[in-house]
């Protein structure tokens, strides 16, 4: 079967510095994969290249098997741009127009269960709210892989494991950059770490914690962070 996401020697470069390199990587169906890296590793750059935000420079990204068809990949950005002025019910209207494949009732049921009122206005959301209809539109867009870019960073304990909770009962291929590593064990069961623009491990957690004799994710995160390989 082929692999809900595929990347090979893929690559972004900023005049003479490249943001990242040689990057091939490969995520079965249904697994959610933790991005890990220091600041400036290229994760940000991965996750634009695979929604395809970004153009790269070298590779390729194939979603299932086909190039990368950016109607079937949702995209949870660090900011979350969603219109501020807008109310909820605007955004799902949009939704609705922008992508063939949408679905209203998968959309709706997911605010109504965190009791999200249609009528508020973007702005007048909490941030855990905002992530909330930024994963609402990627469930109503039927995407295969949802792209969350650092979802987590502003939202308070309790909102992250609400949110959390939400990614993990959704039935897709995800891809999840977090700096808060408790957070992604949680939820993810892959690994990608990052390091100057370079894939450093990559599998699943199981693996690589039994390979490096580590405990726990960030035992071997930290492990891996602090080693002189990473200078290189
Ligand atoms: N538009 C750009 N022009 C030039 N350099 C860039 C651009 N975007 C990113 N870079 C550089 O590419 C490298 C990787 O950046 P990227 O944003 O992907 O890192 P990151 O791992 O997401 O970092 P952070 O954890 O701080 O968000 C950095 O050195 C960054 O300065």
């Amino acid at each position: 079967m082929n692999a809900a996401l595929e990347t090979s020697g893929l690559g972004k470069r900023y005049r003479q510095r490249w943001a990242l390199s040689e990057c091939t990587i490969e995520l079965p169906a249904g697994a959610a994969a933790a991005v890990v890296g220091p600041n400036g590793a290229g994760k940000s750059t991965l996750l634009n290249l695979v929604t395809g935000l970004l153009a790269p420079t070298t590779g390729t990204v194939r979603i299932f098997g086909r190039p990368l068809d950016i109607a079937r990949v949702a995209f949870v950005a660090q900011d979350r741009p969603l219109y501020q002025r807008w109310s909820v019910a605007d955004l799902l209207r949009f939704g609705a127009a922008t992508n063939p494949r949408w679905d209203r009732r998968r959309a709706e049921s997911l605010l109504l269960a965190h009791d999200i009122p249609p009528g508020q206005r973007v702005d007048r959301l909490s941030g855990g709210q905002r992530t909330l209809v930024a994963l609402a539109l990627a469930v109503g867009k039927q995407a295969d892989l949802l792209v969350l870019d650092e979802p987590l960073a502003e939202l308070d304990p309790l909102a992250r494991v609400h949110v959390m909770e939400v990614v993990r009962t959704l039935e897709v291929t995800v891809l999840l950059s977090s700096h808060v590593l408790a957070d992604l064990a949680q939820v993810c069961d892959h690994l990608i770490l990052l390091g100057n623009g370079r894939v450093r491990l990559c599998g699943t957690f199981t693996e690589l914690l039994n390979t490096h004799r580590a405990q726990t994710l960030e035992e071997l995160v930290l492990g891996y962070l602090r080693s002189p390989e990473l200078a290189r």
